[in-house]
């Protein structure tokens, strides 16, 4: 589920190393309104909440504190205290994230890797988050920086293509067409892919229908 998280409070109970990694998820989806509550808070949310959009409220959670959040994680080292926050999601209608019983919760949350706009996710449903954290660090590898202008380039080529090619068909022919193209030249060069970086869009576009006309 890709969720608008722009303008929506997420709370996040527990200050610790999970709540750390809940916290930088949060931002990276594009949440800008954080709270953060705990006694103990580590110096790393800290200096997180400096430089970004997150409050931190430092004591014991109240219930008061829950109200009016869209996301909730129970990310604390007490049972009790996780099961009580989860056991308000579900009587409130919150969502709730349980940090360590996770299939008591409503959502997990996966490992992510980002290029720009493409991101990738791994989850093992709960079965595995050492495989999970595993598994990201092989992607991140795999699919490396050179695919955040990869896709910036298919998002301009898609915008052209559909203001000048009027099949439908044909349009989708070109599109996969052009991504196949640049995923395969992306895995041959590795760092840099082996197709001119610089070729106009329309020239791009022109390339590809003539190859289509050729296969015909
Ligand atoms: C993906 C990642 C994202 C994130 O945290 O945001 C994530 N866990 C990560 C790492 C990790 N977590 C743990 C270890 C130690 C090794 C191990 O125990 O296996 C490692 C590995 C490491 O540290 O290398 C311990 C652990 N995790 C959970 C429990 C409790 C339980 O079993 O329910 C316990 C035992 C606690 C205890 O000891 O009691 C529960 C959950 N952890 C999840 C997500 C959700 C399911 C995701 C899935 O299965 O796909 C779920 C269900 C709930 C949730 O948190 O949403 C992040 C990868 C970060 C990265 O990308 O590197
Ligand atoms: N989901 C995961 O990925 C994952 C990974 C490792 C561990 N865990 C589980 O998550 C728990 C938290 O892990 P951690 O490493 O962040 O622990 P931690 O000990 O570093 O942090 C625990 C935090 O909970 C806070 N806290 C305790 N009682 C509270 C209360 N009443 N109100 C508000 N805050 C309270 C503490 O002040 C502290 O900030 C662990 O106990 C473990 O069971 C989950």
């Amino acid at each position: 589920m890709m969720v608008k998280l722009k303008g929506r409070r997420c709370v996040v109970v527990g200050g610790g190393a999970v709540a750390v990694r809940k916290v930088r998820g949060l931002l990276e989806g594009g949440a800008d309104e954080v709270v953060v509550i705990a006694p103990i808070i580590t110096e790393e949310l800290k200096v997180l909440a400096n430089a970004e959009c997150i409050g931190l409220v430092q004591r014991e959670y109240k219930e008061q504190d829950l109200h009016g959040a869209f996301l909730l994680f129970a990310a604390t080292d007490s049972r009790e205290v996780n099961e009580r926050i989860a056991v308000f999601g579900e009587r409130e209608g919150v969502l709730v994230n349980v940090a360590d019983a996770g299939e008591t919760g409503d959502f997990v949350t996966p490992a992510t890797v980002r290029q720009g706009e493409l991101l990738l996710t791994v989850t093992t449903g709960g079965a595995s988050p050492a495989l999970t954290a595993r598994l990201r660090r092989r992607l991140a590898e795999q699919y490396g920086p050179a695919y955040q202008e990869l896709v910036e380039r298919l998002r301009l080529l898609r915008v052209h293509v559909q203001a000048h090619v009027k099949d439908e068909a044909r349009r989708t022919i070109l599109l996969r067409q052009a991504a196949e193209e640049l995923v395969e030249a992306q895995a041959e060069a590795e760092t840099a892919y082996g197709l001119d970086r610089n070729e106009p869009i329309d020239e791009w576009m022109n390339r590809l229908q003539q190859a289509a006309e050729r296969r015909q």
